[in-house]
């Protein structure tokens, strides 16, 4: 995707005394993508989160918003960026209206445009019917949309959302989900969660992250057109394994039995009708010929397996 690029991570890591909480990760979020930041616990989801944000300062490495250093500019860097922490900032003694009130002052808002920043944020969020309703009173579903609400106000390019739907209800975690879809039609997201299936649902891109580090970053088009990253074949009079290289797009075999291979397909290939004709043409005798899925779950644990199996000891 060639968008312009609204944030930046270059080699970013931070230490907490002698741990390497995050390490070297460079990440890039361009204009019109939800990017998932993907992980186990502990991973170095939110500290990364912190430090896109300016909230945390990095060890090393460097954070561009918009084009603008954070750590050089931040206030300009900031401008450009809506913030929803694991914890949200709310005041529950504040209702909705006088709290997304008080955020528009904060980011600066002139008085005579913060009733039509709060309306529009209100609106975006699905708070109009609560404009009135002291937030402590609100459930913590509708808390949630006050916390996007006040990361949209300023309408920022970007928004960064740490785990938006923990500790919520299932009913509630499909409605932000909705919700933050329907956000990045508007601005480019990016949303840290542990949750598979969350980011399976909302995300146009995916990066895992594990112990510190970025182990895997795909688009989730390309991982569901990739799924199909290998086929397995079987063959009553198979040829060597030099013969099956050589068909066209086929990256690598491997022997399953005697009579069955997996063949590793080249990025974006498809090489099944290919794989069909010469089998038919050079007599092999084809029993089967079967995509293989890989899922992002299969992704995940591949790529963190260390840590998933460590929690589950
Ligand atoms: N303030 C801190 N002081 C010391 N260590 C910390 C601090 N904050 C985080 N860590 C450690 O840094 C590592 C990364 O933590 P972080 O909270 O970024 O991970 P996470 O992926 O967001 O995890 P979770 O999903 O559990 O919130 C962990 O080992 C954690 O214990």
């Amino acid at each position: 995707m060639d968008g312009e690029i609204l944030i930046e991570a270059r080699h970013l890591s931070r230490r907490y005394g002698p741990t390497l909480a995050v390490s070297d990760v460079n990440l890039t979020l361009r204009k019109g993508e939800i990017l998932g930041l993907l992980g186990p616990n502990g991973a170095g989801k939110s500290t990364t989160m912190k430090m896109l944000c300016g909230c945390l300062s990095p060890s090393q490495g460097e954070v561009l918003i918009n084009g603008q250093s954070m750590q050089v500019k931040p206030e300009a860097a900031k401008r450009s960026l809506g913030y929803l922490p694991e914890q949200p900032p709310l005041y529950p003694e504040f209702n909705v209206d006088e709290y997304l009130g008080y955020c528009a002052g904060l980011h600066g808002i002139s008085r005579a445009e913060r009733v039509a920043a709060v309306t529009r944020a209100k609106q975006a969020c699905g708070l109009s019917h609560m404009a009135k309703r002291n937030i402590a009173n609100l459930s913590k579903g509708y808390q949630q949309r006050v916390g996007l609400a006040q990361a949209i106000i300023h309408r920022p390019p970007v928004i960064v959302l740490d785990e938006p739907t923990v500790g919520l209800d299932p009913i509630q975690i499909q409605e932000i989900r909705a919700l933050i879809k329907e956000l990045g039609r508007e601005h480019s997201v990016i949303l840290s969660s542990h949750i598979l299936p969350e980011i399976q649902a909302v995300c146009s891109r995916v990066a895992i992250i594990d112990k510190g580090r970025i182990v895997f970053a795909e688009a989730m088009d390309v991982i569901q057109r990739e799924s199909f990253g290998s086929i397995v074949l079987g063959l009553r009079r198979p040829p060597d394994l030099a013969a099956l290289s050589a068909l066209p797009e086929i990256i690598g075999v491997e022997a399953l039995g005697e009579q069955h291979f997996r063949l590793r397909c080249a990025r974006e290939a498809d090489p099944r009708e290919a794989i069909v004709a010469e089998a038919a043409k050079s007599d092999w005798g084809l029993i089967e010929l079967r995509p293989e899925v890989r899922t992002l779950e299969e992704i995940f644990i591949e790529k963190t397996s260390g840590d998933v199996l460590a929690e589950a000891a």
